[in-house]
């Protein structure tokens, strides 16, 4: 076929996803509902690309959401398109598979918000370190459209905050700092600790590499990994982290 008849097949299909006018089903409940099976949830990211430059452009979203939705319970999407090459028309795709969808953006307002609960997401992301003063405004306002809020943070001062504030939330646990973009899953662990008697739901964000990593977090006590390079590179670790016991 040639490069016509493949954007022609492409496009079709991108139209009829913006046609789609649905609301994702619950993050919260379904990784409970995961938990409850005995087996850590897994959370899979679309991430063409990140601030240390481009994972992958050839593997469009159909693809990727056709190989890992078997075993994710839930999907997250990066919306933001400068470092990301994210869109909000992967969410739109993202809703044919019946599967909860994170809107994953660095919200500061509102009318992000509103984007997210118009696509049809189920949840959105909502970092401590960014938000301020105004997050709890925005998680007020996300839970008023009746999208779900994760909140983020990846120090344990945000997150014991965060836990006493609103315990019932979801939260998120980024091994990766947002200041320098270190990577460190120890980091992330002795947050977890810190924080897993009082969290209702904790989503282990970033580093996953593999089952080892993410067998280590739901000893920890993660309720979920939340996994987008890794699996970028290769879907076939999907099946691997869906088997995952938790305790
Ligand atoms: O992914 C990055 O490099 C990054 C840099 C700066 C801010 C945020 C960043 N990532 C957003 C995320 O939360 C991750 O995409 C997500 O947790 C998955 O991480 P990974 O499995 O390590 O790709």
């Amino acid at each position: 076929m040639d490069f016509l008849g493949i954007i022609n097949e492409l496009t079709k299909k991108r139209v009829e996803a913006i046609k789609v006018n649905a609301r994702a089903p619950g993050m919260l409940r379904a990784i409970e509902r995961r938990n409850s099976e005995g087996y850590l949830a897994l959370i899979a990211e679309y991430k063409r690309a990140s601030p240390s430059g481009v994972i992958r452009l050839d593997l469009d979203p159909w693809t990727y959401f056709n190989a890992v939705g078997q075993y994710a319970t839930g999907f997250s999407v990066l919306v933001e398109p400068i470092y990301f090459l994210g869109s909000p028309i992967f969410v739109k795709i993202a809703l044919n598979y019946g599967k909860p969808v994170l809107y994953k953006d660095f919200v500061i307002s509102r009318e992000q918000i509103r984007e997210a609960g118009e696509l049809g997401a189920s949840s959105v992301l909502l970092i401590k370190r960014l938000g301020g003063n105004a997050l709890w405004d925005l998680v007020d306002y996300a839970m008023d459209l009746g999208l779900e809020p994760l909140i983020e943070v990846d120090d344990e001062d945000d997150a014991l905050e965060i836990v006493n504030s609103n315990p019932n939330v979801m939260l998120g646990i980024n091994s990766r700092d947002l200041g320098d973009l270190s990577v460190s899953l120890d980091r992330a662990i002795s947050i977890i600790r810190a924080v897993r008697s009082k969290a209702n739901v904790i989503i282990a964000e970033s580093g996953v590499r593999g089952v080892n990593d993410a067998v280590r977090l739901a000893r920890e006590g993660a309720n979920a990994i939340l996994v987008g390079t890794a699996l970028m590179r290769n879907v076939e670790l999907a099946k691997e982290f869906s088997g995952i016991t938790i305790h």
